[in-house]
């Protein structure tokens, strides 16, 4: 059915098809794109962190969507990359250049969200643990 390409586009024809391919998205997302494995990887580092640290329940709430916003945001980045490439493959041309830029300026916005949201939650218990 789904999972190896049989060539197919028409539409899906069942919620056991959508849901193989939407898998099959997020498998090419984690195969293909070195910065979304990246964001994967520290999304679960703090994951583990904020385990450890044993933070408040509000706390994971904001570390969470910090983390969801950077995977989505990537995830967006990557969609915007592959519809400029089928549109104007290896030309040059300004308004690709300024999709492709205003996306990656996206996943900076959500990374750097996300930094201060970790410094703001994490900062105050390592310190008090420190002292
Ligand atoms: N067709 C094009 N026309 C003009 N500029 C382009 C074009 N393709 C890429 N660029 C420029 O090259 C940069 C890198 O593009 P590329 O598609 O390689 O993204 P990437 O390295 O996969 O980006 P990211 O690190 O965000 O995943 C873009 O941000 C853009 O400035």
């Amino acid at each position: 059915m789904a999972l190896k390409d049989n060539h197919q586009v028409c539409k899906n024809n069942s919620f056991n098809q959508s849901f193989l391919h939407a898998l099959q998205g997020l498998l090419t997302l984690i195969k293909d794109e070195r910065n979304f494995r990246f964001h994967l990887f520290s999304s679960l580092l703090v994951i583990i962190v904020s385990f450890l640290l044993r933070i408040s329940i509000y706390d994971w709430l904001l570390i969470l969507t910090a983390s969801f916003l950077v995977i989505m945001a990537e995830t967006i980045n990557t969609i915007v990359e592959t519809i400029v490439d089928l549109y104007v493959g290896d030309k040059y041309n300004k308004l690709a250049k300024k999709a492709k830029d205003v996306a990656a300026g996206g996943v900076l916005i959500a990374a750097l969200f996300a930094v201060v949201v970790g410094m703001i939650i994490f900062l105050p218990i390592i310190l008090q643990k420190l002292n």
